[in-house]
């Protein structure tokens, strides 16, 4: 294999072994990472759902580079993640959004820290909002507009550098119902239009199950990958078929809910683990065991 063949074959984010663990109050550790390993390629959209602490967000920011692991490693098209980089585009639930700036120059100003000159930047952030249909709202104050809005100027901000990497904490959590099955759609054709990577994390099963290519399901207390799933009802949106047809399709239901299962057996797992470590909580398995007996 060539040099270029190795490049070409490797995957463009990889997680290998990864743990981390942090200190709570007391100073006992936590670990909200063990032994992780995980490919993201280009055109691949990865999706994490897993119940809160299990270290969605950890990982997120070792992608991201914002934290470094105790142990394995992290790479970025070969190369050891050391920091953040515009490379690797981060947007979060409620994103800082500055509000004292318009939407133009909210999406506009990472092209002004990189000094990009004033006419490229003008063409790129007219494309932009065009992408996430906001152009006729340009001009307007960020407090002006609604949730869903504002999550997709965040989105805009994020794509300006033209990152090879979107890493997405919670970008819908904030949003109604109806709003967030629009931004759905809206971040896969985005995604179907650039064929980025994609990193996004979710608590919503359907949401999960649409939008990814490989589904990840983590379990707490060691944050670990529990499960993986290969799904393609994201390729078939793209390919012309009616998101609400999709997720009303029998195969997409029963996904869902070998998903939920899957979710539910680890929380209980991973509870019947604390549980055995301490003997003051009342616990599921503690239960169970006092239902056994009285039986
Ligand atoms: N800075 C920190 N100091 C101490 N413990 C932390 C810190 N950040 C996270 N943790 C703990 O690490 C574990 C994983 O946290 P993390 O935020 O990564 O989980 P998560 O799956 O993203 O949760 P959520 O879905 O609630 O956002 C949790 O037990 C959390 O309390």
């Amino acid at each position: 294999m060539t040099a270029f063949d190795q490049v070409a074959a490797m995957s463009l984010l990889s997680i290998d072994r990864l743990s981390v663990a942090y200190e709570d109050s007391a100073k006992q550790p936590v670990q909200a990472l063990q032994d992780v390993s995980l490919d993201i390629d280009a055109g691949e959209l990865v999706v994490a759902l897993g119940a809160s602490g299990c270290g969605k967000t950890t990982l997120l920011n070792v992608m991201a580079g914002f934290l470094s692991p105790d142990a394995g490693q992290a790479r970025f098209r070969g190369e050891a993640i050391t920091g953040p980089d515009a490379d690797r585009g981060v947007v979060f639930q409620n994103d800082a959004l500055f509000p004292w700036l318009d939407v133009r120059s909210n999406v506009e100003f990472p092209l002004r820290v990189k000094d990009w000159p004033k006419r490229e930047r003008a063409d790129r952030v007219d494309y932009l909002l065009r992408m996430v249909g906001l152009s006729k709202v340009a001009n307007q104050a960020i407090w002006s507009l609604s949730g869903g809005m504002q999550q997709r100027v965040g989105l805009a901000r994020a794509l300006a550098n033209d990152p090879e990497v979107l890493l997405m904490d919670e970008p819908l959590g904030a949003l109604d119902a109806i709003t967030r099955q629009t931004m759905q759609t809206l971040i896969l054709d985005l995604w179907g239009r650039t064929r980025k990577g994609i990193f996004l994390i979710t608590h919503e099963i359907e949401e999960a199950v649409f939008m990814a290519t490989q589904l990840i399901v983590m379990s707490p207390r060691p944050g670990r990958i529990v499960a993986r799933k290969n799904l393609d009802f994201s390729r078939r949106y793209l390919s012309g078929e009616p998101a609400r047809r999709i997720k009303s399709d029998p195969a997409f239901v029963a996904t869902r809910e070998e998903v939920l299962s899957l979710i539910l057996d680890s929380q209980l797992d991973s509870d019947r683990a604390e549980g055995e470590k301490s003997a003051t909580y009342i616990t599921r398995p503690k239960i169970e065991r006092l239902h056994a007996a009285h039986r």
